[in-house]
């Protein structure tokens, strides 16, 4: 089923014309999952995005399922509770992108520590414990454990020794953050709704009775203007949700989020090798703690939790960002000595903290409950719970969380609006549930996704691709790498690129709303983030192939290139290393 600018065109003409049941503004991992389980429920849905599909925060993240181990020592036991459990079933529905990784925590006798060796093996008992993995869990071979100095030294031999008590072991899981958005969306898509990304909501609108009925949108890609309307709007703007209230001029009150600003760094694995994911305090005394992780034969390492006041749609990495995780990261691996020349890409994100508990007679329900901290605590003490609120006109908002239990947040977000359409609308729908809804790629044995993932390349291989290719492509698309394999069979190989590589590109730009080269390098595949080495001779072919494929005048070719070229300079922190020269 296409998904493409083809279909854009088609569906801002229905937006224009058709009234919803339900209109999600925000396409994040949040606002995807409501989508994906409102257009289940067969209400006529509309899911719009000022930018990409995950362009905002989801994107951005440490890219791991995870239940947030550290949030037991802020007794955020709720957001743990419905997290740790929610990997299994992500795990289950989007098997191509989340794979169990078990993490190695080392502890170490320095201030301010998170944990010791004490109460990591309590914390991981009860992390299995609210996961299920106990007695005969399928998941039982990933019971934790724990190790003493020399088998932690003997597994990551890189780790500081001075202090080294020892390591907890315990389960938690890889993850594709902006592959998860788009997977989810394009399976909304798929179910009926109407999404369209470039669409930027500019005003809320209300009818005689002072209830929210429509959004006044601008498009991002023509400039054009236009109204569209539905019964019930949510709010799922992530960092930008007290922006869409603000819109809201006639109940707003006053803001409710405490956005912080995470970063992460890139090496390549020669420069800092880890056996696997490893999360360790700061050892700065300020509750944070720093995961380095292996992908893609790199090692990203983060993250930061400062607070952030700036653009959220260009958060950008400062050199106090640089000089925080390079410190910590030397002093936990002595022998790396990175610099920053050594960093070969790089990313910011927006974390959309809720801070302030709702006011007046806003209902709130808290989706996954968000114990509700003040302005004097440190970032990292901050909930990482979600709300889930109505105001006066009816305007529904649903924020901050983590992407782990996006599913978890949708459901209590649609029974609300399941209930609100009885209630004053008289539609009656009945919800589905979508931990039994594979998101797109995701058809394929869960409980084998490995084996499968195997298969699949194989399959690309006897298609004709190269094993690197085929294996990548398994990885990232899933079981819609047959249809890649499809259009390998009747295509030319772009200049530059591979078969495989351009029959990619050519699934992406019909089949995943992939508009621009920065949507497809960045956020489509991991040629921006993981693989630098090889970006410069890729990314003209895809500029090539997009130009030719969507006929861009000089004009907008330009564009894009220097779309792309600032992307690329800012995550290698060009700017910064220039300012060291
Ligand atoms: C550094 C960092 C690391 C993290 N690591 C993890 C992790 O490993 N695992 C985990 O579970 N969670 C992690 N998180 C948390 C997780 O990333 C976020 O909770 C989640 O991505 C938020 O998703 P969202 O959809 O609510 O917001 P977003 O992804 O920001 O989506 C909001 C969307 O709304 C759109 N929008 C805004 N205004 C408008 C408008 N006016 N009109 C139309 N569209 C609009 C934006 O373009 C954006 O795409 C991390 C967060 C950060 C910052
Ligand atoms: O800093 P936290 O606790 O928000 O966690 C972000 C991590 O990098 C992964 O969720």
């Amino acid at each position: 089923m296409a998904f493409s600018i083809e279909t854009r065109k088609e569906e801002i003409e229905r937006l224009k014309n058709e009234k919803l049941d339900l209109l999600v503004i925000g396409g994040g991992i949040t606002g995807a999952g409501v989508a994906l389980q409102a257009s289940a429920a067969k209400m006529k849905t509309g899911l719009i995005d000022m930018q990409d599909f995950g362009g905002g925060t989801s994107s951005r993240s440490t890219r791991l399922v995870h239940g947030g181990i550290r949030y037991l020592k802020t007794f955020d036991v709720q957001v743990v509770s419905d997290t740790v459990k929610e990997r299994a079933v992500i795990q289950h529905i989007a098997p191509h992108m989340t794979q169990p990784d078990p993490m190695i925590l080392p502890i170490y006798d320095e201030p301010g520590t998170t944990f010791t060796m004490f109460s990591v093996k309590v914390a991981m008992d009860l992390y299995d414990h609210l996961a299920g993995i106990e007695g005969d869990s399928p998941l039982i071979k990933y019971a934790n454990y724990m190790m003493d100095k020399e088998e932690t030294l003997k597994r990551e031999p890189q780790l500081n020794s001075e202090n080294l008590q020892g390591a907890g072991v315990y389960l938690d899981y890889q993850n594709n953050d902006s592959r998860l958005v788009v997977e989810n969306v394009k399976k909304a898509h798929e179910l009926g709704c109407l999404a369209v990304s470039r669409l930027k909501c500019i005003a809320i609108l209300h009818n005689d009775q002072k209830q929210v009925n429509g959004v006044r949108v601008h498009d991002n890609l023509t400039g054009e203007e236009f109204e569209i309307h539905a019964d019930i709007v949510i709010n799922t703007s992530g960092p930008w949700s007290d922006l869409i209230r603000q819109e809201d001029k006639e109940v707003y009150k006053k803001p409710r989020l405490r956005p912080t600003k995470g970063v992460h760094l890139v090496v390549d694995q020669s420069r800092l090798t880890v056996p696997q994911p490893t999360y360790f305090g700061s050892g700065t005394a300020d509750g944070r703690m720093i995961f380095t992780i292996p992908r893609e034969g790199k090692t990203y390492f983060g993250t930061t939790d400062t607070d952030f006041t700036g653009d959220y749609a260009h958060p950008t990495v400062e050199q106090s960002d640089v000089d925080y995780l390079l410190n910590i990261i030397n002093k936990k691996y002595p022998a790396a000595h990175l610099t920053i020349n050594d960093i070969e890409a790089s990313w910011a994100g927006v974390r959309p903290l809720i801070e302030v508990e709702v006011e007046g007679n806003e209902a709130a329900d808290a989706a996954t409950g968000a114990s509700v901290s003040d302005s004097t605590s440190a970032p990292s003490a901050v909930s990482r719970g979600s709300s889930l609120t109505e105001a006066e006109d009816g305007l529904i908002t649903l924020a901050g969380g983590k992407l782990t239990d996006y599913r978890i947040m949708a459901n209590g977000a649609m029974k609300k609006i399941q209930q609100k359409f009885h209630d004053e609308f008289s539609k009656n729908f009945t919800l589905q549930d979508s931990a039994e809804i594979k998101v797109a790629g995701g058809d394929f044995d869960s409980d084998n996704a490995e084996a499968e993932l195997a298969r699949i390349a194989k399959d690309g291989v006897a298609a004709g691709l190269a094993a690197d290719d085929a294996k990548e492509i398994a990885n990232l698309f899933g079981s819609q790498a047959e249809q890649i394999y499809d259009y390998a069979q009747t295509i030319k190989p772009e200049k530059g690129l591979s078969i495989g590589e351009t029959a990619a590109l050519d699934y992406s730009l019909a089949e995943e709303m992939t508009l621009t080269p920065v949507d497809y390098l960045l956020r489509r595949t991991y040629h921006i983030l993981f693989k630098s080495d090889t970006l410069d001779q890729v990314k003209n072919g895809v500029i090539k192939h997009m130009s030719d494929y969507y006929g861009w005048d000089k004009a907008q070719r330009e564009q894009y290139e220097n779309e792309l070229e600032d992307e690329i300079a800012e995550s290698r922190l060009e700017g910064l290393k220039s300012k060291r020269k």
